[in-house]
This record gives C-alpha cells, sequence and structure tokens, in this order.
C-alpha cells in the first residue's frame, strides 16, 4: 500500500531533523547545519528561498517543486535551530483562519493614522 501523502510529512520531518541534535556531522547534513548555529541555518533557507524564487520567475515548474522540497526543509532545520515547533506555526495559521488578508492590513494600527 503506497503511504499518503499529507502535510504531516512536515510534523515527522521536524522530529527527523530534532532527533539529529546531537547526531554525527559527519553523517548527517542536519547535524552539520544545526552545529553551525541558528545564523547559518537562517542563511540557508534564505539562499534557498532565492533558488525557489529564481524558479518561479523564469517559469520552471519542475525545478520550482524540487527547490521548494528543499525551502521547507531547510525551513524546518531553521525552527529546530531557534527552538519554534510545527505546532507555534500551525497555531497561527489556525488563529488567522477566516481572516481575509486585506481586512487585517486595514485594521493595522498605522492605517487608521492614515
Ligand atoms: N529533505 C532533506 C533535504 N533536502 C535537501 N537536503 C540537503 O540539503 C543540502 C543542500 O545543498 P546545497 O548544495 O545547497 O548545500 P551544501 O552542499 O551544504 O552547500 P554549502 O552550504 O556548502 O554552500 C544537500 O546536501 C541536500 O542533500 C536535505 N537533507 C536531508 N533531508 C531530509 O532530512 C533527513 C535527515 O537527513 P540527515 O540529517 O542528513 O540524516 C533525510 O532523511 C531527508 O528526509
Amino acid at each position: 500500500m503506497n503511504t499518503p501523502i499529507n502535510a504531516d510529512i512536515l510534523n515527522q520531518l521536524y522530529q527527523v531533523i530534532l532527533s539529529r541534535k546531537d547526531a554525527d556531522p559527519n553523517t548527517s547534513y542536519s547535524a552539520k547545519l544545526l552545529a553551525k548555529g541558528s545564523k547559518k541555518t537562517a542563511e540557508k533557507f534564505g539562499e534557498e528561498a532565492i533558488e525557489c524564487l529564481i524558479e518561479c520567475a523564469t517559469g520552471n515548474q519542475k525545478e520550482l517543486i524540487t527547490e521548494s522540497a528543499d525551502v521547507l526543509y531547510h525551513l524546518l532545520v531553521m525552527w529546530v535551530s531557534a527552538g519554534v515547533s510545527p505546532d507555534d506555526v500551525w497555531t497561527e495559521l489556525h488563529r488567522r483562519e477566516g481572516i481575509s488578508g486585506i481586512t487585517e492590513k486595514a485594521a493595522r494600527p498605522h492605517n487608521s493614522l492614515t
């Protein structure tokens, strides 16, 4: 039977990366990155995001998919490094459910001054 593909893969991958915190950097890429600290993991995430946007801007859909997977992996590494859990982010997304970005932006305090 095929394993169903769903967003739970992000929670599972986060747990794998978390388990690599004290792993050997010679055998785990996640351990190698985590050992360099949160500034490096953030930098790596930024690099991958730029590669992703280039593929989108140049219309390379196949590469956009592989670069998107890289971005998500490096986002999770950055969360582990910074002590953020997926549940923290899922909770924030749930809090926003049903609130249009246009409505939210219009309600920001600085908008009432202009
Ligand atoms: N999803 C990924 C994943 N996506 C990308 N990558 C790695 O991310 C790296 C990105 O390549 P780059 O050329 O940008 O980086 P680099 O070679 O380090 O270059 P520099 O930083 O030196 O510039 C490559 O080594 C990829 O293999 C990943 N490495 C691991 N995973 C997952 O994480 C799990 C645990 O991996 P380990 O921690 O290595 O055991 C794996 O089983 C996978 O499920």
